[in-house]
């Protein structure tokens, strides 16, 4: 018999969590990643990703919202700094980096924009894209281009959730792979 809703357990640094089932779009049901709100699963998760950073690394890059706290606690315990592209424009921004990134795993088509002095930050850097899950890799995609058009190089993808196969032409390095559905 088929459980209906039925939900994933991961056991990351020794923390140990239920993820529920959530629809995504036209994916259907997939087990959801949540870090916000979530301090102790995040720092675990992100001290076990500590290892995968790879050497020569000067900055660690990622998007909001869901994978911030996971990259500031990264950059926490590895002592490199990071820098965050939004998903939506801000007032201050001057002269942003402009970058619409593929309609992604949960449906939702999206512009993401970099301030100026975030992308100088960039600049001749060898940079690591930190995601929580990595699902089509259009997100990934879409961070390196940022990273190229503000003058960086891509020195890895690391995440913390790999869902399903999609992704597989990436060079990424990951803790744990989950279901693509449930
Ligand atoms: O590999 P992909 O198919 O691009 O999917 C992965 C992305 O999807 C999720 O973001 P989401 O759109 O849920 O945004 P959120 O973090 O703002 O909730 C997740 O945080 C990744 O960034
Ligand atoms: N499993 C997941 N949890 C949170 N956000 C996601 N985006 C794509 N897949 C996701």
């Amino acid at each position: 018999m088929t459980q209906a809703n039925p939900e994933v357990t991961v056991k990351i640094g020794g923390v140990t969590r239920t993820l529920p089932s959530a629809r995504a779009g036209s994916m259907g049901r997939v087990p959801l990643v949540e870090f916000i709100g979530d301090s102790e699963f995040t720092r675990a998760v992100a001290r076990e990703m500590l290892v995968m950073i790879p050497e020569g690394t000067e900055v660690l890059l990622t998007v909001v919202t869901n994978a911030l706290p996971l990259a500031h606690e990264l950059s926490h315990v590895s002592g490199l700094p990071y820098e965050c592209v939004r998903k939506k424009r801000r007032p201050y921004m001057q002269d942003p980096i402009i970058q619409d990134a593929p309609s992604m795993t949960l449906g939702v088509a999206e512009t993401f924009w970099l301030d100026s002095p975030h992308a100088a930050r960039l600049k001749g850097k060898q940079v690591a894209i930190v995601q929580d899950v990595i699902s089509s890799g259009g997100t990934a995609q879409t961070l390196a281009r940022i990273v190229e058009r503000s003058g960086g190089t891509v020195s890895g993808y690391l995440a913390a959730f790999r869902q399903g196969e999609s992704a597989l032409s990436l060079p990424f390095k990951y803790l744990e792979k989950l279901p693509a559905h449930i």
